[in-house]
């Protein structure tokens, strides 16, 4: 049975970003201490603007950042250079400020994203996360059948998406492959990878961090009437599936 989904709603965005900096290092020093590594999935957006205090003591120094290991909910089809690549955003944002190995960060192929090829940086991420499977870096989880990360990170668009998961898109059924992609994104740029539904349903740990007014009619279609034609209301998780929100994202409910 998938947990419930958990709501949390921080009266301003600075105390969001502290909670999220606390769960997120609780969780680490958790699968660090059970396993010796913690798998972290990263999205785009705004979210890594909030993750700032991670870069902060306590968790600057507490964390064992060499022990983690860093991958793209979803990704833009760009260069790594280009102002919209997820890469990029995290990288100056985030990772350039933390000591984890560059080995252990896995993004979009640079040159096929360089080039635009969709399908092609899709098929090759897949294929990443399966080595890792090979090397124990990545479960499989008994329960789902899928690759069980340990931490999620999302956001949610205002039209609901999630990922690259977008409302009236093909993506959200795909069902067999863990990475697929999207060449008509409503929000730009069009071509990006995502994981999968099932891929992003069976992590252990699923944080979906919203803020401002935009998403806040979306939030209220998916916590009052579980809208299903919103890619986000399908979010599960196979531990915790926790929504952190301020007020401005809460103020429709
Ligand atoms: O690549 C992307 O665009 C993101 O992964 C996307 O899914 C993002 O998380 C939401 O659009 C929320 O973005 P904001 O936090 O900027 O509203």
């Amino acid at each position: 049975m998938a947990p419930q989904r958990k709501m949390i709603v921080f009266p301003t965005k600075n105390e969001l970003s502290e909670a999220m900096a606390e769960y997120t290092a609780n969780l680490s020093a958790k699968f660090i201490k059970e396993k010796g590594l913690f798998t972290v999935v990263l999205s785009g957006g705004d979210q890594i603007d909030w993750l700032c205090k991670l870069v902060q003591p306590p968790y600057i120094d507490s964390i064992e950042w060499s022990k983690w290991h860093v991958f793209w909910v979803d990704e833009r089809v760009c260069a790594w250079e280009d102002p919209d690549s997820n890469y990029k955003l995290a990288m100056e944002g985030f990772l350039s400020k933390v000591p984890i190995p560059d080995k252990n960060i896995y993004a979009i192929d640079k040159h096929l994203a360089a080039d635009g090829n969709a399908e092609h940086c899709a098929t090759l991420y897949e294929e990443c996360l399966k080595n890792l499977v090979k090397e124990k870096i990545i479960p499989i989880s008994k329960k789902t059948g899928y690759p069980e990360f340990d931490l999620q990170l999302l956001g949610m668009g205002p039209d609901g998406h999630m990922a690259s998961l977008f409302p009236n898109h093909p993506q959200i059924n795909e069902k067999q492959k863990w990475v697929t992609y999207i060449t008509d994104s409503p929000k730009p740029p069009p071509k990006r990878i995502t994981f999968t539904l099932p891929v992003i349903n069976s992590t252990l740990y699923n944080l979906m961090a919203i803020c401002d007014k935009a998403p806040a009619k979306s939030v209220a279609e998916i916590m009052k009437h579980n809208n299903l034609s919103l890619p986000s209301a399908h979010l599960s998780a196979q531990v915790e599936n926790v929504w952190y929100l301020d007020q401005a994202a809460a103020s429709e409910l």
